[in-house]
């Protein structure tokens, strides 16, 4: 596959996106062009990644076969008017703007293109991200199945409905945020405890990490998963019931349906 890849905005989600499908073989850096508004952005990609980058959007929408508009959601219209002109008719675009839909998208462009929404997260970076995808009625099965093919080799691809893009933001698009911070809390406590902060990250990281795998692997209800750790009058009952007591259930739940509806209100 010699294809090129255009990301226009390059910040934490392109960073991550451009390293993975680097990493993964799928495309060399030679075929790969990055703009930015930031001056030091274009030179540490420059200097890590070995692409070519340019302050220019209109140039990375002439090269790319495959285009990511990785700026934020509210640059979309602008970046999009700036470089229509620039699309070529096999071009397809992928969005992944939080509350930028398919049909914003077209009416930013002016015109109807191949285009695809995705919402990724970041750990696609490490080729274990989950992106959900729809596209556009421009695309035709090969075409839909090349950029498959792209967006596996740096994660579980997941083809939903766009009316569940804003849930799927939720629990997967913002969600490692959320991984993070229970992480963060649990090595919090083993530091207080007398272990190495280092240590307990590793130790808290690689816990979340066997328990999604167990999740994902056994198929099992994760109620039952938590029986089978959580001994008769042992540990893990004196922790189970704190987090109850303390409402855990319930703050997740609330924070996931907070930015749901965050991205609802966005995609008005
Ligand atoms: N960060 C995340 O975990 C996720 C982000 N997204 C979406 O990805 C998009 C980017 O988000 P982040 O990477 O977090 O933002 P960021 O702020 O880290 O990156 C934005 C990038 O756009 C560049 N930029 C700003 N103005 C520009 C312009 N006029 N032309 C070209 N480049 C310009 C910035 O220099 C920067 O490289 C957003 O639309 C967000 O909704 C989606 C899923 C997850
Ligand atoms: O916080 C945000 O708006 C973006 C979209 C999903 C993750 N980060």
């Amino acid at each position: 596959m010699h294809k090129t890849v255009g990301f226009i905005g390059c910040g934490n989600m392109g960073k991550a996106i451009l390293r993975g499908i680097l990493d993964s073989g799928w495309v060399s850096a030679s075929k790969v062009m990055v703009s930015t508004s930031r001056e030091e952005t274009l030179e540490e990609i420059r200097v890590l990644y070995q692409t070519e980058v340019t302050r220019d959007n209109r140039k990375v929408a002439a090269h790319s076969d495959y285009l990511f508009l990785a700026v934020k959601p509210h640059l979309y219209e602008t970046v999009l008017n700036q470089v229509k002109d620039e699309i070529r008719e096999g071009t397809i675009l992928i969005g992944m703007a939080a509350g930028v839909t398919l049909q914003k998208m077209e009416t930013y462009l002016g015109k109807e293109a191949k285009m695809v929404k995705i919402m990724p997260n970041t750990p696609v970076a490490v080729k274990e991200g989950l992106i959900a995808m729809t596209a556009s009625a421009q695309l035709d099965e090969v075409e839909k199945e090349n950029v498959i093919a792209m967006l596996s080799t740096i994660g579980k691809v997941s083809l939903i409905e766009e009316k569940d893009m804003d849930v799927i933001t939720g629990i997967s698009g913002s969600s490692p945020a959320y991984v993070y911070m229970f992480i963060e809390a649990m090595a919090d406590a083993a530091v207080k405890n007398g272990l190495p902060r280092k240590v307990a990250y590793e130790i808290s990281a690689q816990a979340v990490l066997g328990a999604a795998k167990m999740v994902l692997e056994t198929g099992l209800h994760p109620g039952m998963l938590k029986d089978m750790v959580t001994s008769p009058g042992g540990t893990t009952i004196e922790a189970v019931s704190v987090l109850e007591e303390k409402g855990l259930r319930h703050a997740v739940l609330s924070a996931v349906d907070a930015c749901i509806d965050k991205s609802r209100e966005m995609s008005k």
